[in-house]
């Protein structure tokens, strides 16, 4: 049996420092009277979504963050959804919030996101906000960036890991993963390589084992295996898919196959890695743009 080599991106633990970080300065705005608040906007009943929101509540309540809920139903109208997007737009009491994706299929979560407003989208998932991460070469304007390429930015760095120079292979064109991820991993301040693979990516093989850091945001179960991958490789597993754990139990699974531990150097597992992450910078996102608001940041 070979031994296991990489080292663990532990997201669990970098999320709770992040936390704890946080927490402190939410006391600092509730010290000016400033108390932020995320809303969510949940339409329909899925297990996983359901899990998520409950989960950004549960992490609100601890670092101090008021949060505001809307549950809706899965037949809502297009129109009843976008009043309560105007809704939460006019509540002064939600600095920020998000809908929670993906929306069904008779929503065309374009026109929704468009019609957040800009200031208050707490995912960096607007428009505005996107074209702002395209325009932002340098890293210097401040504006929400979506949660999960925050996330493995902020967990690659919190574990001194330094990618410039380095080739990166993202595997998957989605909008909340693998298109912003290279955006910010080519900012002059991380300065990476990006080649982004996709389902029309020719020789997916051979990209693979070319590059020095593989970021897997696919959804399709352990696609990638260990004998894929250039030993030494940086992984970061990102796709999300449950499957079937074989009695019956739907158990998460990413888009790397655990093996590949015995030829990485580093590797985020799933679950356990990059999904903490992006729970933790949700948070982030509406402290920053609370200290915005108040002049701090
Ligand atoms: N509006 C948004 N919708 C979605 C986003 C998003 O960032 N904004 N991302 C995902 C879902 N997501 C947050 O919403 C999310 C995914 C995974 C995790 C997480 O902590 N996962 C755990 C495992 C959880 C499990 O057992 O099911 C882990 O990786 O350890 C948190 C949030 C799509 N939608």
């Amino acid at each position: 049996m070979t031994q296991s080599t990489a080292q663990i991106l532990d997201g669990k633990a970098t999320a709770a420092a992040i936390k704890a970080e946080l927490t402190t300065r939410v006391s600092a705005l509730a010290a000016k009277g400033i108390v932020p608040g995320l809303g969510t906007i949940l339409v329909g009943s899925d297990p996983g979504s359901t899990w998520y929101v409950g989960g950004k509540h549960k992490d609100c309540a601890e670092v101090g963050i008021q949060s505001i809920r809307r549950d809706l139903p899965e037949d809502i109208s297009q129109e009843d959804l976008l009043e309560v997007v105007r809704e939460l737009n006019d509540n002064p009491e939600c600095t920020g919030y998000i809908v929670q994706l993906p929306l069904p299929k008779h929503i065309d979560q374009d026109v929704i996101l468009e019609a957040m407003d800009p200031d208050k989208d707490a995912d960096g998932l607007h428009p505005m906000n996107l074209g702002r991460l395209v325009a932002n070469v340098n890293g210097e304007m401040k504006s929400p960036l979506p949660c999960t390429p925050k996330g493995c930015v902020e967990l690659l760095r919190r574990h001194d890991i330094d990618l410039k120079g380095k080739r990166v292979l993202v595997v998957g064109r989605g909008v909340t993963i693998g298109r912003p991820i290279g955006l910010l991993l080519t900012r002059k301040e991380v300065n990476a390589t990006v080649i982004l693979a996709h389902t029309g990516t020719v020789d997916l093989p051979a990209e693979l084992k070319e590059a020095d850091v593989v970021i897997a945001a696919a959804g399709v179960p352990h696609m990638i295996k260990a004998e894929d991958l250039k030993p030494g490789a940086i992984v970061l597993d990102v796709g999300v898919s449950r499957v079937d754990d074989g009695n019956g139990k739907a158990v998460v699974t990413g888009d790397v196959d655990p093996a590949a531990a015995d030829v990485a150097a580093w590797l985020s597992p799933n679950p356990g890695g990059v999904g903490p992450m992006t729970r933790a910078m949700l948070l982030a996102n509406v402290v920053e743009s609370a200290e915005r608001q108040a002049g701090i940041a």
